[in-house]
C-alpha cells in the first residue's frame, strides 16, 4: 500500500489551481442514467471516487472515457440495474444511482453502503422518499431492491438535511409523473450544480438553492454537456495548508461565493485573505495563528468536510479552540493520529478541545477517511522531521494530485510503496 512521507518545515509559496468538485461531479455523472445518448462533462477531477463511479456506470451499460478532465459518456440505454457490493463498499456516493435508475429503468438493486469511519450514515431518508413516490423497496441480502411503474410526484419532507438524499430525490423527480416538492432540501452548492445540469437536460425545477425545491416531472430528457463547478473543499484545504506553513500562496479557481463562512473563520485566526479577482485568492500568514472555535453546520455554515483540516491548524495555534461536529457522530478519527504527532486534544461528546502546542513532531500516522488524511498531511507540513501518512488511498479518493500540488508550492512530499 502507498504512503506519503512528508518532510516538515517548508513554507508554501507560489500559485496553484483548484480542480473540479468531487461532490458535484458524482451526482452529475450519475444523472446521465436518466437519458440515453452522449454526454461531455468537463472539469471533472480525475480521482478515485470518480473512477469508481465510472466503473459502476460501465456495469450499467454507460460507456465512459476520460480525457484529461473531460469525460465522454455514452448511455446505451440498456436494462442493467445493479450496483454491486464490491464497488459500493469503496464509495458511499454510489447510492446516487438509486434515484436515476428507478426514474429511468424502473428497477434498481443497489448494495447498502454500510457504516464508515465518520458515522453510521443511514440512507433511510432516500428510501422513505422514493417509497412515497411509488417505488416498492425492500432490503434483501444487504441490497436495496427496488422497482416501480413510472414514479409519481409527491410532497417529500426530509427529517434532516441530506445532501445525497436531496440529489437522489431530485434525479428521481425530474422524470416522475406530476409535481414533487422537496421540503427541508439541502442547499449545498453541489446540489445547485446538479440541478443546473438537470435543467440543461430539460428538467423543470424551481427553488434551486432554497430549502423548498419544486420539480415538475417531464416525459423525457435530452443529453447535455456541462462544466462542473470547482471544488470548494479542495480550495479551502489548500488555504489551510498555505496558512499553517506561514506561506504566501495564490489559489486560482476558488468558488468564493461558496466559502464566505470559511473565509471569515480563517480571518479570525489571523490568516490574510486577498481577493485578487472573483476567481483568485491570495492566502498568507505570518507568525502564530490564533485559536478560533468552530461548529460544523449544513451550508452555508462551516463544512464538516473541512473540520479535520481546520483542526490541524488549531493544533499549532495560540490558545484553546473548541471544534464541534454536528453533522456526523463519529468524525474525529484524526484526533488520535494528530495526538501521535504531539497535538494536545481532548474529546468531549461531539467537541474536540484543542490546546495549541508550540510544535508538532513527525510520526507514523494512519489515515482513516478522506478529510482526516488531508488534515494529517497539513499537520505534517509543519511537524519536526518526517511524517509518514499511511493508507492514503483515502486521500486519493477525493483529492486530485494533492501531493503534487503541494510539492509545486515547495512542500517536500514523497509517495512510497511500503505503507501499511
Ligand atoms: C458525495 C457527497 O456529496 N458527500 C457529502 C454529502 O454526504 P451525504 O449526502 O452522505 O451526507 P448527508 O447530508 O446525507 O448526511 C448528513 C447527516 O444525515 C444523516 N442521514 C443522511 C441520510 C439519511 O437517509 N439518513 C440520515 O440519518 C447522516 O448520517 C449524517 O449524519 O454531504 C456530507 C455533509 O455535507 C458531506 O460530508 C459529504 O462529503
Ligand atoms: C465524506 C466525504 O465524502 P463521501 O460522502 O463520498 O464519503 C467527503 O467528501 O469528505
Amino acid at each position: 500500500m502507498e504512503k506519503l512521507v512528508i518532510e516538515g518545515g517548508n513554507t508554501l509559496k507560489g500559485k496553484v489551481k483548484v480542480s473540479g468538485s468531487k461532490n458535484a461531479s458524482l451526482p452529475i455523472i450519475a444523472a446521465t442514467i436518466l437519458c440515453d445518448g452522449e454526454y461531455k462533462i468537463d472539469n471533472v477531477p480525475n480521482l478515485r471516487d470518480v473512477r469508481t463511479l465510472l466503473k459502476l456506470l460501465s456495469l450499467l451499460d454507460i460507456e465512459p472515457s476520460f480525457n484529461g478532465n473531460e469525460i465522454l459518456l455514452k448511455n446505451k440505454n440498456d436494462d442493467a440495474f445493479e450496483a454491486p457490493y464490491d464497488l459500493v463498499k469503496t464509495m458511499r456516493a454510489s447510492i446516487l444511482v438509486l434515484g436515476p435508475l428507478l426514474a429511468k429503468r424502473r428497477k434498481a438493486r443497489v448494495s447498502l453502503p454500510g457504516g464508515c469511519a465518520i458515522g453510521e450514515r443511514p440512507v433511510d431518508q432516500h428510501i422513505k422518499a422514493l417509497k412515497q413516490m411509488g417505488a416498492n423497496i425492500n432490503i434483501e441480502h444487504g441490497y436495496i431492491v427496488a422497482e416501480c411503474d413510472r414514479l409519481k410526484g409527491a410532497d417529500i419532507y426530509f427529517d434532516l438535511v441530506t445532501v445525497t438524499g436531496t440529489e437522489n430525490v431530485l434525479m428521481a423527480a425530474v422524470l416522475a409523473e406530476g409535481k414533487t416538492t422537496i421540503y427541508n432540501a439541502a442547499i449545498e452548492p453541489e446540489v445547485i450544480d446538479l440541478a443546473n445540469f438537470l435543467k440543461k437536460m430539460g428538467a423543470k425545477i424551481e427553488g434551486i438553492g432554497t430549502k423548498t425545491i419544486t420539480v415538475y416531472g417531464v416525459d423525457s430528457l435530452s443529453p447535455a454537456n456541462y462544466s462542473v463547478m470547482n471544488d470548494r473543499i479542495e480550495a479551502a484545504t489548500l488555504m489551510c495548508a498555505a496558512a499553517i506553513t506561514g506561506g504566501d500562496v495564490e489559489i486560482e479557481g476558488v468558488p468564493q461565493e461558496c466559502l464566505t463562512t470559511v473565509f471569515e473563520k480563517l480571518s479570525e485566526t489571523g490568516v490574510s485573505i486577498d481577493f485578487i479577482n472573483d476567481k483568485r485568492v491570495r492566502v498568507s500568514s505570518t507568525g502564530r495563528l490564533k485559536a478560533a472555535d468552530v461548529t460544523t453546520q449544513v451550508y452555508p455554515g462551516f463544512p464538516t468536510d473541512l473540520q479535520a483540516q481546520f483542526m490541524a491548524l488549531m493544533c499549532v495555534a495560540d490558545g484553546v479552540s473548541v471544534i464541534t461536529e454536528t453533522i456526523f457522530e463519529n468524525r474525529f478519527m484524526h484526533v488520535a493520529e494528530l495526538k501521535r504527532m504531539g497535538a494536545d486534544i481532548r474529546l468531549k461528546d461531539r467537541s474536540a478541545v484543542v490546546n495549541g502546542v508550540e510544535k508538532l513532531s513527525g510520526a507514523h500516522v494512519m489515515a482513516s477517511d478522506l478529510r482526516a488524511s488531508a488534515s494529517l498531511v497539513i499537520a505534517g507540513l509543519v511537524a519536526d522531521g518526517e511524517t509518514h501518512v499511511h493508507r492514503i488511498y483515502h486521500l486519493d479518493r477525493g483529492y486530485e494530485r494533492f501531493d503534487e500540488k503541494l510539492n509545486s508550492l515547495g512542500a517536500k512530499i514523497k509517495r512510497e510503496e511500503n505503507g501499511v
